[in-house]
């Protein structure tokens, strides 16, 4: 699809960042410091009125920065024009902010119309876009009171891509979809930012959400402090203190079984044979559900199966747990290095893993 040839991605830096707002004692984000590599989502999470979306706001400039700077590609945006600088990020919201007057193709064209594109050029960027949502060519005729909540979500999505930002801000953007088909959203989300690998900052008050969208999450707590910076699976194995502990939630190991399928870890090659009569599980099981399967059966273990349906080994609980340390050690040398992580959201591992 043209779409990939023509994406491109900036690393992103908040460097030093704080934010008093006028007439407040406390500061509402205190010395923020953390890069997103290009490419990847950074997901933003916390409770209430720590900072997330003043945080997020302040690198398109639709918040003033006290001190500090935000870096897009190295470039500070302090010195920017805000008007310049946003129609370089795209923005999505809760509620997508569609214009009611214009139909579809001319509500994903937006930016290119400020950008001074011609009509064929905006007709044909709309229409890639459209598919490249999943929406059919026709859609771009109605108007957003024609199309469902999830349908206007993935709209005001493919309009924020329109002009093929560097980066993408999202706002809580599938926090008013129903659970089902907020579920789809974010599945539909991942699989087209495998495609595009766009640099997003992603704010949620979800820690389930951040875990599955987020390559890294920033957890921040009240007054805007950032208490720890990683990927999901580190964050899960290693939360730094009872804060994050507690925000990640007690059923923090099966989370971290969510985050990985059967096809990620070392079976047990060597009882394939007699593993005919065993209980079988496909190879795109998450590690979390084959769990499910041991204990509802009281397994010792069970049979994987490949695609072809044939048994290509055993799983026990001793084959998961010895999954779980390697992630965690893998975890602890990306964190040195700054790698991507071994369980990375866009290395591929299948929606079952989601
Ligand atoms: N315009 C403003 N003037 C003064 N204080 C503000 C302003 N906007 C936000 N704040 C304060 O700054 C802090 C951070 O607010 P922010 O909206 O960024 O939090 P949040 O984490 O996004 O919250 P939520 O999850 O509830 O949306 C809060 O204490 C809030 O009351």
């Amino acid at each position: 699809m043209p779409v990939k040839d023509a994406a491109s991605a900036a690393p992103l830096e908040f460097r030093n960042v704080s934010k008093r707002y006028a007439g407040t004692e406390a500061p509402a984000i205190q010395d923020l410091s953390f890069t997103v590599p290009a490419g990847e989502v950074c997901v933003l999470v916390g409770p209430s009125g720590c900072g997330k979306t003043t945080a997020m706001r302040m690198v398109n400039r639709m918040i003033d920065i006290t001190s500090g700077d935000i870096l897009i590609d190295g470039k500070g945006v302090k010195n920017r024009q805000p008007a310049e600088l946003r129609r370089e990020i795209g923005y999505v919201i809760q509620h997508v902010g569609l214009f009611p007057h214009l139909n579809i193709t001319n509500n994903i064209g937006t930016v290119p119309r400020l950008l001074g594109w011609d009509k064929k050029r905006i007709a044909d960027r709309s229409a890639e876009l459209l598919e490249l949502i999943g929406l059919p060519a026709e859609m771009g005729k109605r108007y957003p009171s024609q199309l469902s909540g999830g349908q206007r979500q993935r709209v005001g999505v493919a309009r924020a891509l329109a002009a093929d930002p560097p980066l993408m801000l999202m706002d809580e953007p599938f926090g008013a979809i129903d659970p089902i088909n907020r579920e789809n959203l974010q599945n539909q989300f991942l699989r087209l930012q495998r495609e595009i690998r766009k640099t997003i900052v992603f704010v949620t008050h979800d820690i389930d959400e951040a875990i599955k969208m987020g390559d890294r999450i920033a957890i921040l707590r009240e007054g805007g402090e950032l208490v720890q910076y990683d990927t999901p699976d580190a964050i899960l194995a290693n939360p730094v203190n009872d804060f994050v502990a507690k925000f990640v939630g007690q059923d923090r190991g099966l989370k971290r079984l969510a985050l990985s399928t059967l096809e990620h870890i070392e079976l047990d090659r060597s009882a394939t044979s007699s593993a005919a009569e065993r209980v079988t599980v496909p190879v795109t099981s998450t590690l979390r559900d084959a769990l499910s399967v041991l204990i509802t059966e009281s397994a010792d273990s069970l049979a994987v199966t490949g695609s072809d349906g044939s048994v290509i080994g055993t799983v026990g609980i001793e084959q998961i747990n010895r999954a779980l340390r390697q992630g965690a050690s893998q975890e602890s040398e990306a964190e040195r290095a700054t790698t991507p992580p071994s369980l990375d959201k866009a290395s591929g591992a299948p929606e079952s893993a989601r």
